[in-house]
């Protein structure tokens, strides 16, 4: 057993280098995750309820800036589990059950995060060899992101456009080892490595990965729903989304992380708020508490309540979540669209709240508020990223608003899902509901106005179809700069203008359609309107924001700059963007203060140990 100096070191995380970080996450990880383990053995949690277990170790002080195994039970052992037929469960799960595999998920590519339809990996079937050839074409299909790839894990779920007899059958899920299980040596025809330093989770050890022409047996396609038989035929799913399902049940996961991150965030700022002692209610008497300001009141008590809010829809969600999966085993797909739409909403939603609610917890404790040692900076640099990562926040609105669309032009012609019923009564009640000041009337308020805003995204889309032109004078777009900022701030701010002005509901709505339309007028301008603020790359130091657009060759040449990236000599067959890859990789690697040792030591020391259950 490692001793407890040994893995902690006590050194605080910030003070340790970009190398020392990923090394100290390796030791807690593997020390926390051998408890794991322990209670698998004696029973105390099994594969299908480890969720609360991991998830609070992830959320624990000891992995308090991810782990590097956190994919490995977050993602890779769901998609096994949701993708996997049973064959290949009762080959791939006990081992990434016991920790003798690592693995990661890698769908997001340099070049496409969101269109998950437009990944450019391949996975073409060759029926002579009975093998699948995965390939990246190009830099922008290297795959960008996995957790725990950069340095750690061996194995991964990869996310691939799949080809037989020369048909593209879009993208379908394969099990793929990425590195040497007794060397961890990155296999021959693999590109490997971590992307870099980032806002948060820079314990996550997330990494990128090319393939060359590299071959899998066709049994590593992950066939649950699709397959691809001896002689290359396919053979199509149920239902063309059962593949995204790994991404569905992690989205039900991070409305329960939102809840832990937000009740943490409150409690410091609360309790905090107690303690401190600040200026006087009146001349003479002594400083009062923070908290009895009503100012500080509003920051802080609405998240104490939200905090409630998502636990309770956090266990509804699971509720959901699993009846609607027990119909999809009895091959009843009727409520999968409602699941999608309720889990990319949720999603959304708490996480964008926690995230603001995080900050102002934060702002709301001044000055020791912006001290790392508070754990608010770390605990929003880890929720932020949940409004990015398993589906970014705006995509997956638009998802739930394609539903709710969807749904109300079905209104008198299909049954509606429960989630949705409510839609009838405020149609049937034609709006002409009365206000009342109770939960009941804000509830019933809002099911209005989700009616109206329906209604009213139904009416665009019908409608809209006018064709916009923009005059190139300079007037004109700064004239519609004007207009944009005003009509943004009116909409933010409407509740204060329908309470003092006599704007009408009409106005509003046209105030809205106006809203939207300088936004598309902009539009055509909106990187000349940028350039003009006349700001050299020099001063943006920014890979996404400089003035030739070369974002992905500049991702890839930071991520090389990662002290980690200069340790495994990267076998690499692939051509980088410019072809001079094996020139590259030496110029970095002489770069690097880090000597190239062929694996970090903490494999050897740790990993490997913990994978053979030796710790
Ligand atoms: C859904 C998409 C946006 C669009 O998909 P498509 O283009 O294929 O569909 P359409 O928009 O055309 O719609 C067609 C049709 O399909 C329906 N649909 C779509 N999706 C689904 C679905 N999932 N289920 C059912 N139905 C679906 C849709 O409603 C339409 O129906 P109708 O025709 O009837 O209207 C898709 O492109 C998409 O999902 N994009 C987002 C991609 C995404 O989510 N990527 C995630 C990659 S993995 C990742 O990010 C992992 C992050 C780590 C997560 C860890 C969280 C928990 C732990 C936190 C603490 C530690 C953090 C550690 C982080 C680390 O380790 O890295
Ligand atoms: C911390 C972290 C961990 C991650 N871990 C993993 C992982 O383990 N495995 C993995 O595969 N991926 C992972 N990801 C990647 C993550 O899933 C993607 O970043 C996410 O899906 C968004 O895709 P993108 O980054 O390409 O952004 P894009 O999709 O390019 O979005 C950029 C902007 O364009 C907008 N946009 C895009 N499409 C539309 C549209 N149709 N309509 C309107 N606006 C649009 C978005 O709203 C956004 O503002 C991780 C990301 C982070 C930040």
């Amino acid at each position: 057993m490692l001793s407890k100096r040994e893995v902690f070191d006590g050194v605080p995380e910030e003070y340790l280098s970009h190398k020392e970080r990923y090394e100290n996450a390796i030791r807690n990880s593997v020390v926390a995750f051998s408890l794991v383990r322990k209670m698998q053995e004696e029973g105390k949690t099994s594969i299908n309820n480890y969720r609360d277990v991991v998830g609070g170790l992830l959320g624990s002080s000891v992995l308090r800036d991810g782990s590097p195994l956190g994919l490995h039970y977050i993602m890779f052992m769901p998609a096994i589990l949701n993708q996997a037929n049973e064959e290949q469960q009762e080959k791939w799960l006990p081992r990434a059950w016991n920790c003798s595999i690592i693995g990661s998920y890698a769908q997001t590519e340099l070049g496409h995060g969101t269109f998950i339809r437009g990944l450019e990996t391949t996975a073409t079937y060759d029926a002579a060899t009975k093998q699948f050839v995965l390939h990246s074409p190009t830099l922008t299909a290297y795959k960008w992101w996995p957790g725990g790839l950069g340095q750690t894990a061996n194995y991964c779920i990869v996310v691939a456009q799949l080809y037989t007899k020369g048909q593209c059958h879009g993208i379908h899920s394969f099990i793929i080892q990425v590195r040497d299980e007794e060397t961890h040596m990155p296999l021959p025809g693999i590109k490997i490595g971590e992307i870099g330093a980032k806002l948060g989770l820079n314990a996550v050890n997330n990494g990128f990965l090319g393939f060359d022409n590299y071959r899998i047996p066709r049994t590593n396609m992950l066939m649950k729903h699709a397959q691809v038989l001896e002689d290359g035929t396919y053979v199509k799913s149920r239902h063309s989304k059962l593949n995204y399902g790994a991404m569905v049940f992690v989205r039900v996961v991070i409305v329960f992380d939102m809840v832990n991150y937000l009740s943490k965030a409150v409690t410091i700022a609360t309790r905090f708020s107690a303690v401190r002692r600040q200026c006087q209610l009146k001349a003479g008497e002594t400083e009062c508490q923070i908290l009895d300001y009503v100012t500080q009141q509003h920051k802080l008590f609405v998240s104490i309540a939200a905090a409630h809010a998502f636990r309770i829809t956090a266990n509804k969600l699971w509720l959901t979540f699993n009846e609607v999966n027990e119909q999809l085993v009895e091959g009843n797909l009727q409520r999968l669209p409602e699941l999608h739409a309720l889990a990319c909403c949720l999603k959304a939603v708490t996480t964008a709240d926690t995230a603001a609610c995080v900050e102002r917890c934060r702002l709301a404790c001044g000055g020791h508020g912006y001290m790392m040692s508070s754990s608010l900076p770390l605990t929003y640099g880890l929720v932020t990223a949940a409004c990015t990562y398993e589906g970014e926040n705006t995509v997956l609105l638009l998802q739930t608003a394609r539903f709710l669309v969807k749904t109300y032009q079905q209104l008198d012609s299909k049954a509606l899902t429960p989630t949705v019923a409510y839609l009838k009564t405020a149609a049937a009640e034609r709006f002409c509901v009365g206000w009342s000041n109770t939960t009941e009337g804000i509830i019933r308020g809002f099911q209005v106005v989700a009616m109206r805003v329906i209604i009213m995204s139904t009416f665009n889309e019908e409608v809209q179809e006018m064709s916009r032109t923009v005059s190139p004078q300079l007037k004109e777009v700064l004239h519609q700069l004007v207009d944009l900022y005003c009509t943004y701030w009116a909409l933010e701010k409407l509740s204060d203008l329908l309470l003092y002005t006599p704007i009408s509901q009409k106005e509003v709505e046209s105030l809205r359609l106006r809203y939207e339309e300088t936004l598309t007028n902009l539009r055509p301008n909106a990187v000349g309107l940028v350039d003009a603020f006349d700001l050299r790359d020099e001063m943006l130091q920014s890979t996404l924001g400089s003035y030739d657009g070369r974002v992905y060759e500049r991702l890839m040449e930071e991520a090389m700059k990662s002290p980690l990236n200069a340790e495994p000599m990267l076998q690499s067959t692939l051509g980088s963007y410019d072809g001079r890859v094996y020139e590259r990789l030496m110029e970095e690697a002489m770069k690097s203060p880090l000597n190239a040792e062929p694996v970090n030591y903490t494999f050897h020391k740790y990993l490997k140990p913990f994978m053979q259950g030796k710790l």
